[in-house]
């Protein structure tokens, strides 16, 4: 059967905004750097994550392994077949998840099986709306669950961590907004952007929060307090110090938009949808007969380049940075207790050898089973790939860390159970693995988060995969790693940058307690 042009379309608009993040997120985050030194922690990050993009672009690869929830918003003429539509926006789905383009993230929610083709109850999301031209425009966002989880809803009166009481007004909505920011730290793979949803009810006031992602990075608020409300949140949220990955910097937050609804009487919620550095929107505006591209919504990533500054900058310049960057020590896995209670908050390792990947199935089911395999002096990857096969075996198409905290449960007893010495992840983890980690002897290790190109081009080969039944996010894959790069965060001495961030974040937050829009 031959692909309609709407749903060549839609595989077209699927795949460029996976991989190539659009102009106006490109210069957000080369900005970023520009205000970050480059031998810092942030910096180093920035420049993976610029690296990243670039990798990402050239291989047609997905920026981040999470290709997030499609989430699709249709603009159709008067008397266009939608279901029609819906078909074949879904089939494109599918046809992008096979080739790799997306991954496979349709979970049942009740069996935990995965889908394997992004399609189920709920997946994905598209919104119809009719409106009287001739053209459909159809607008997509990738956001992956990290930063989703990061999203909050605050109903106001409400007392606000930090900054004291927020009434039902703008100065109340200021105080929600910051610490919206504040509460994210590095898991949501700062730097971010945010969408903010100021009235409606819960549903209606996420989804208010969410279209304001749609809007550009330099669109500025036609209503003159929101603009102000916008641009106040970004210099602030900019004082807090929380940076790229939550290592500390002068970046927190790339874009602040905010939208207003009318709201009930008893109700007043204010929305934050928190989205990651992985941005990834884009839309495309379609000929209302012949359904081909006439325009790209979003100006593409391809006229903004990432590595420009890093090829302006001058031999002296490059030379200072490379001589203070953090000294890096090379281990070779298994590892021994040894060569973690030498390491500390700030190192740079690189790794060498076999890691495994485990995230949320497997740290459940290690707790009352087995391993498969000898995990003694082992390296567990919190890490959901996207994986695809061939006639040769498994490629990585695509492999960044996930969200580390939501392991503290399983983690510390886990380490201690199989003998684990380290655990790569971002975000951080809490007060019980870092003391399983002096207790055992055992390192957290930060990787960026999103940099799922720069990680896979490290995978030397797929050593092995168990638990496919767990869907390829959450098998345990056995890969064989070179040159893996990642920063000590949490010590086998008690230190950890994550919650020596957070409490100086929190600190500086307490600082705009005072009432500012009166
Ligand atoms: O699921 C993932 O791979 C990552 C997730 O988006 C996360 O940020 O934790
Ligand atoms: S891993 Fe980070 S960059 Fe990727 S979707 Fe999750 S929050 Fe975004």
């Amino acid at each position: 059967m031959s692909i309609s042009i709407f749903e060549q379309s839609m595989y077209q608009l699927i795949v460029e905004t996976s991989t190539n993040l659009p102009a106006d997120v490109r210069r957000a985050i080369s900005a970023a750097r520009e205000a970050e030194d480059r031998a810092t922690r942030a910096g180093l990050s920035l420049s993976t994550i610029a690296q990243n993009i670039e990798m990402a672009e050239s291989n047609v690869s997905p920026i981040c392994q999470d290709t997030g929830m499609p989430t699709f918003v249709v603009h159709t003429p008067i008397g266009a077949n939608q279901i029609v539509m819906k078909r074949e926006i879904k089939n494109a789905i599918a046809r992008a998840t096979k080739e790799g383009k997306l991954r496979t993230n349709s979970v049942d929610s009740l069996t935990g099986s995965n889908t394997g083709d992004n399609l189920g109850p709920g997946t994905p999301v598209i919104h119809f709306e009719q409106w009287e031209r001739d053209e459909v425009d159809v607008r997509l966002i990738l956001k992956g669950g990290g930063c989703e989880n990061k999203n909050i809803q605050y109903s106001l009166p409400c007392e606000v961590e930090g900054l004291g009481k927020a009434g039902r007004d703008l100065d109340g909505i200021r105080k929600c907004v910051l610490h919206a920011v504040y509460q994210a730290q590095g898991q949501g793979c700062s730097a971010g952007f945010i969408g903010v949803g100021i009235g409606g009810d819960r549903t209606t006031g996420y989804e208010l929060a969410k279209q304001q992602l749609f809007r550009t990075v330099d669109d500025v608020n036609p209503i003159p307090e929101l603009a102000r409300l916008e641009e106040y949140i970004l210099d602030k949220s900019n004082q807090l110090g929380i940076g790229t990955m939550g290592f500390g910097g002068n970046v927190t937050l790339l874009g602040c938009k905010v939208g207003v609804n009318n709201r009930l009487p008893a109700s007043f919620f204010v929305s934050v949808a928190y989205n990651c550095w992985a941005y990834r929107r884009q839309g495309v505006l379609l000929d209302g007969s012949t359904h081909e591209i006439k325009s790209w919504i979003y100006e593409g990533g391809s006229s903004v380049s990432m590595t420009e500054q890093d090829n302006a900058a001058t031999d002296e310049a490059a030379a200072a940075a490379e001589a203070s960057k953090p000294k890096e020590i090379v281990l070779q896995m298994p590892l021994s207790e040894e060569d973690v209670r030498g390491l500390k908050v700030g190192d740079v390792v690189i790794l060498n050898g076999e890691m495994h990947t485990g995230r949320d199935a497997l740290h459940k089911y290690l707790m009352d089973h087995d391993a498969p395999i000898d995990l003694n002096g082992g390296v567990i990857y919190h890490c959901g790939p996207v994986m695809l096969k061939d006639d040769e075996g498994w490629h990585v198409k695509g492999a960044g860390p996930t969200t580390s905290i939501r392991e503290e449960p399983y983690q510390g007893d886990i380490m201690k159970k199989f003998g684990l010495r380290a655990v790569i992840g971002k975000g951080g983890m809490g007060p019980k693995t870092l003391a399983a980690l002096q207790e055992h002897g055992g390192v957290y290790l930060n990787a960026v988060g999103g940099a799922a190109q720069y990680y896979a081009e490290c995978i030397k080969q797929v050593n092995g995969v168990d638990f496919m039944e767990f869907g390829i996010p959450e098998a345990m894959w056995h890969l064989q790693v070179e040159g893996f790069a990642a920063i000590v965060t949490m010590d086998s001495n008690g230190n950890s940058l994550h919650a020596d961030v957070d409490k100086d974040s929190k600190a500086k937050l307490s600082q705009f307690k005072d009432p500012v829009f009166v």
